[in-house]
């Protein structure tokens, strides 16, 4: 049973703690970014490798810490992404962030993963989040690129307009819903997409 429940985070709010600076800290890095430019992540790795050194430096609220992973990095943190080489210490991040209440993805360990990164679609307003309940990453990814090829960029422009149509509606919450679910009765007759 797939019993994960997705939700759409404001990360530029939120403080991210990514330990490790390698390949797979690089990967996170550069999905988090790509949906959200404007993430707060502290970033604490012994090396930092050249990848990750030039998005970090392109983005606004990266900061980079070169260290060892210590407990004290925790601190003032909301979420927390491991993704050393060391199952040790990744297993030590998890320990100490659960210790906190904290939200952990250990990267290669689904086990010890509160929540998942996603594969992620995105046209403009419409932002879609993919997961196969941690079974197959790549059939995340070839779903992500599947979908940025199907659904079309204009997208983004009926939802502004169906914006601009709701703001415009006078009335009670259940004359809205109404008139909203009459507008779109065509989106979901299949001939449509
Ligand atoms: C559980 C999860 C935890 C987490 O990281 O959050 C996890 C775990 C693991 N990934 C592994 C490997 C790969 N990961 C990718 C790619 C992505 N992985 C992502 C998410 C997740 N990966 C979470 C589950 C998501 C879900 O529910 O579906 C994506 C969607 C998002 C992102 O990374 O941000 C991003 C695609 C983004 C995009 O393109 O849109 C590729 C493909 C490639 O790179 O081409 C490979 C190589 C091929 C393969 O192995 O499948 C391994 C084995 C490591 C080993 O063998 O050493 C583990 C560990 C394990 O499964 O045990
Ligand atoms: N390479 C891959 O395709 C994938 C690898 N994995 C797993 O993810 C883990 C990381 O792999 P890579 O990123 O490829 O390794 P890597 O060697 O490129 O990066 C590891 C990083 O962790 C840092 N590090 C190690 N110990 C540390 C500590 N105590 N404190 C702070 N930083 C520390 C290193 O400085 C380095 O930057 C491995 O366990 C691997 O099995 C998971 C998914 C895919």
């Amino acid at each position: 049973m797939n019993s994960l429940y997705p939700i759409f985070l404001k990360v530029h709010q939120l403080n991210i703690l990514l330990v490790g600076g390698g390949f797979v800290g690089t990967e996170k890095l550069s999905f988090l970014l790509k949906s959200s430019p404007k993430a707060q992540v502290t970033a604490v790795s012994k090396v930092f490798n050249e990848e990750f050194l030039k998005l970090a430096h392109d983005a606004p609220n990266v900061t980079l810490i070169e260290d060892m992973y210590h407990e004290k990095y925790l601190g003032a943190k909301h979420i927390v992404i491991a993704a050393t080489d060391d199952k040790a210490v990744n297993k030590q991040i998890h320990d100490e962030a659960k210790e906190r209440y904290l939200l952990v993805n250990v990267a290669d360990t689904p086990d010890l993963c509160d929540f998942y990164l996603g594969g992620i679609v995105t046209k403009g307003n419409v932002k879609i989040a993919i997961s196969t309940n941690g079974k197959s990453p790549t059939t995340a990814k070839r779903l992500r690129q599947l979908l940025e090829e199907v659904i079309p960029e204009d997208i983004n422009e009926l939802v502004e307009n169906i914006n601009k149509y709701r703001e415009t509606l006078k009335g009670d919450f259940e004359y809205k819903v109404e008139a909203l679910n009459k507008l779109t009765e065509g989106l979901v007759e299949k001939s449509k997409f």
